[in-house]
């Protein structure tokens, strides 16, 4: 399961407003759909190497993609069949259904498979669950190479539906921007790998994958301090906060402090004995305050987010600090980072509805904060309305004290200055390449390289 980095995320309405623009620029909605039809026909020609072809073209447009691919494969010689749910109901549908010359069976129970199945039923148009006849139908090619158009049918766009399809894809050819559903649980994995076509939409960028890890670039002038100081606040369970401080220094921080319990998870973390919190925190030097990991709600926690909230310095709000810090955060400006799990984003932003990125994109604005919504499909949104989902990121992290790492990187990257939201998405990023290095039996201390 892949997704192209650093592309383009629209939901079905940014879709239709691309789309219009598009128009209004000059370029038909008939171009492009003979674009998506020829990304589609590329592609569908090289993984079938010659093996016999069978589109299904549902009643609108995702259908008018398939009847174009079936013309322009038929042209280069490939063998195709098309089988239909009817006529199309679309004007631009039903002039690729025209401009195919080929037959046109009825899509039933009769159907003959073929090796390689194109699945043009159904896209963004989709408005309901598909119904237990159609997802029978469909199911019956299950096992065969599977091509899905825009997104494979009975999937919701915008991912705030969980609606499963009955015919998964190897292959999703995302049309014009990958859309929220190829990205999210619990639809991504049945999207396959998802490849992008853009077809010339000039597709907003405010939401987008995970980019590709950056090259590093050593300053020659940095001296430990610039490249970013981090302090680490440890609670009852030592190990989790030790892991953070472990992490910020393996994330590029220069110097690291753990204030309270645990020990030193490398030697060059300095260890302070908790009753210089409030002197460490106040260090000019000092570039962010990680508060959270190992660290239950309670009186001790209250006082040292207190500390913390009170020194105006940038933070990272991990486990019971977060939803002991919202009204805090809230009520004022400052650079911060949350890294709920899904059982603390419940609990911190009971109020949220629709699909992870909704939900996610609710709880920066309501927080103040730039959120990352860990998980499988993590998903990072700021105040501002940028997003940037991690799918799939590196399933080896499905491990305890993996979130006490990140929590960690994202103090590394806040202490280097800058924007938050880069912070946190490089954090993100350098957590699952450093994963997937690492590989299976990856236990969080790895990530630490003790
Ligand atoms: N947005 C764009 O810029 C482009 C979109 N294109 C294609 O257009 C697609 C969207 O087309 P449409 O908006 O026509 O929608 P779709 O073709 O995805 O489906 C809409 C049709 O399906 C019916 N329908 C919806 N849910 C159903 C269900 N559960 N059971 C049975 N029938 C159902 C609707 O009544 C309608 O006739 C995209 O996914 C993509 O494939 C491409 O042609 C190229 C450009
Ligand atoms: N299946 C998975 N695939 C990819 N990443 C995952 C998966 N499960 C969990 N993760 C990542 O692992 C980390 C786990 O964090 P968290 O649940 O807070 O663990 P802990 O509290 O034990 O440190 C998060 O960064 C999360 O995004
Ligand atoms: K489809």
């Amino acid at each position: 399961m892949t997704v192209p980095a650093d592309a383009p995320i629209l939901t079905a309405a940014a879709m239709r407003e691309a789309e219009a623009a598009c128009a209004a620029a000059g370029v038909s909605l008939a171009e492009l759909m003979e674009r998506a039809g020829a990304a589609v026909a590329d592609i569908v020609w090289r993984m079938a190497a010659g093996a016999p072809i069978l589109i299904l073209c549902g009643p609108g447009n995702n259908g008018g993609d398939g009847y174009v691919a079936a013309r322009l494969l038929r042209v280069r010689g490939a063998e195709v069949r098309v089988a239909a749910l009817g006529e199309p109901k679309t004007d631009l549908a039903k002039a690729a259904r025209a401009a195919w010359t080929g037959e046109v069976e009825a899509f039933d129970e009769r159907t003959a498979p073929a090796p390689i199945v194109v699945d043009a039923l159904f896209g963004a148009g989709l408005s309901r669950r598909l119904s237990d006849d159609l997802a029978g139908l469909l199911a019956r090619f299950a096992g065969r190479r599977v091509v899905a158009v825009d997104l494979p049918s009975g999937i919701e766009s915008d991912g705030g539906e969980a609606w499963m399809p009955p015919l998964p894809a190897h292959v999703t050819v995302a049309l014009g921007a990958l859309k929220p559903a190829h990205l999210l649980l619990p639809t991504a994995p049945a999207c396959g790998r998802t490849l992008l076509a853009s077809i010339g939409i000039d597709a907003a960028r405010t939401m987008r994958t995970l980019p590709p890890p950056p090259l590093p670039t050593g300053d020659p002038a940095a001296h430990k301090y610039s490249r970013g100081m981090v302090l680490v606040v440890a609670g009852p369970m030592a190990g989790a906060a030790e892991l953070a401080a472990g992490a910020a220094l393996r994330a590029g921080a220069g110097y690291v402090v753990l204030d309270g319990a645990g020990r030193a998870p490398l030697s060059a973390v300095i260890c302070d004995d908790g009753d210089a919190l409030a002197e460490r925190a106040a260090d000019p030097r000092l570039g962010a305050i990680v508060v959270g990991p190992g660290f239950p709600a309670g009186e001790g926690l209250t006082r040292s987010l207190d500390v913390a909230l009170g020194s105006g310095k940038p933070l990272v709000l991990d486990a019971a600090a977060i939803a002991a810090g919202l009204t805090a955060l809230a009520s004022g400006e400052r650079r911060a980072i949350l890294t709920p799990h899904e059982g603390e984003f419940a609990r911190s932003f009971p109020a949220t509805g629709g699909s992870k990125i909704d939900r996610t994109l609710a709880a920066a604005r309501q927080s103040r904060a730039v959120v990352v919504h860990k998980g499988a499909d993590t998903v990072i949104a700021a105040p501002d309305g940028r997003v940037v989902a991690a799918w799939p990121g590196c399933p080896w992290l499905a491990s305890a004290g993996t979130g006490d790492v990140l929590a960690g990187a994202c103090g590394a990257m806040l202490a280097r200055g800058g924007d938050a939201f880069e912070a946190a998405v490089a954090a993100v990023g350098w957590h699952i390449d450093r994963a997937a290095r690492i590989g299976p039996g990856l236990v969080a201390d790895d990530l630490i390289g003790k």
